[in-house]
């Protein structure tokens, strides 16, 4: 746990916004907490009092409605939105890795410089390479990777920095639905391995239940809905108590399926996820 703690000044976004309610952020060694967290832009507050303790360790997944302040809540934590005017407290782990939808991948390095960028030690490259399945690509070009590959890199970037907390925001949502499969084993094998703290933002119900202990539910700002996952892994979608879940999760989301298995959410695109075959 933490014996070091930093401040982080969000402030500077507030006082830009001339809200005078300084974001105040402590960076330490410990688990995710939060409280009374608020973001707005322009005025309208997307976080409108978040509070969230994450546990040291434990794989939680956020979903909501596009819009909802997934990203933004994720880039809180993250510490990436010195710009955005806030207010709360905020307590994150002080080695945090952060995966996107894209892999951001320098071009003009190689794979394994790019899972070395400003950290020492090649040999932990190297092996990271080898763990997300890229042993053999290490001169590769990134335009040279698939994008289940790119993502692997971005995976093994990463874990080379050893985070007590991963965020991933959306990072399988580009990829083709067997490279998807894929990869959710691939992170739930690295999970166990490594053991860090993940905060996996997705639209994905059954990505969110297949792969986290905890799936929370952000709506009007706050945490509407918070479900603990309690089953075994490795998990298969035909689990009918996966079932019971994802019907939680969907009401929540004011998502109906109708008996023919079709998905309905006025104004939404049905979930691709719903309908995903099972990975087991
Ligand atoms: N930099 C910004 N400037 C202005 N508005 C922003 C900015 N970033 C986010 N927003 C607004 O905040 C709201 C929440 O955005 P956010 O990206 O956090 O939602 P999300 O739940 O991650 O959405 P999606 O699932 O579509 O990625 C949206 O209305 C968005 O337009």
């Amino acid at each position: 746990m933490a014996t070091h703690t930093e401040q982080l000044t969000a402030a500077g976004a507030a006082t830009a916004t001339g809200t005078g309610s300084a974001a105040t952020a402590t960076v330490e060694r410990s688990a995710v907490r939060l409280r009374g967290l608020t973001r707005s832009f322009e005025g309208r507050a997307v976080l409108d009092g978040v509070d969230l303790d994450i546990p040291a360790g434990q794989f939680v997944a956020l979903l909501g409605h596009s819009g909802s302040g997934k990203s933004t809540l994720l880039r809180a934590v993250a510490g990436l939105d010195h710009e955005v005017a806030g207010s709360g407290e905020l307590t994150a782990p002080q080695r945090v890795s952060v995966v996107f939808q894209d892999s951001r991948l320098l071009p003009w390095r190689r794979v394994l410089d790019n899972v070395l960028l400003g950290t020492e030690g090649e040999e932990k490259g190297r092996a990271a390479l080898a763990e997300v399945g890229l042993k053999g690509r290490e001169r590769a070009w990134p335009n040279e990777l698939s994008g289940g590959e790119a993502q692997r890199a971005a995976l093994a970037r990463s874990l080379v920095r050893e985070p007590e907390l991963l965020l991933a925001d959306e990072p399988f949502g580009a990829l083709d639905a067997l490279t998807r499969i894929r990869m959710h084993a691939l992170l739930r094998e690295l999970w166990e391995r490594h053991r860090p703290s993940v905060l996996l933002v997705t639209h994905d119900v059954d990505e969110a239940i297949v792969l986290a202990d905890r799936v929370l539910v952000l709506e009007h700002g706050r945490i509407g809905l918070d479900l603990t996952i309690d089953r075994p892994h490795p998990r298969s979608y035909r689990d009918p108590l996966l079932g019971e879940y994802r019907e939680r999760l969907l009401a929540a989301l004011g998502v109906t399926e109708d008996p023919e298995g079709a998905v309905e959410a006025p104004g939404r695109a049905p979930s691709p996820a719903v309908t995903a075959a099972d990975h087991q």
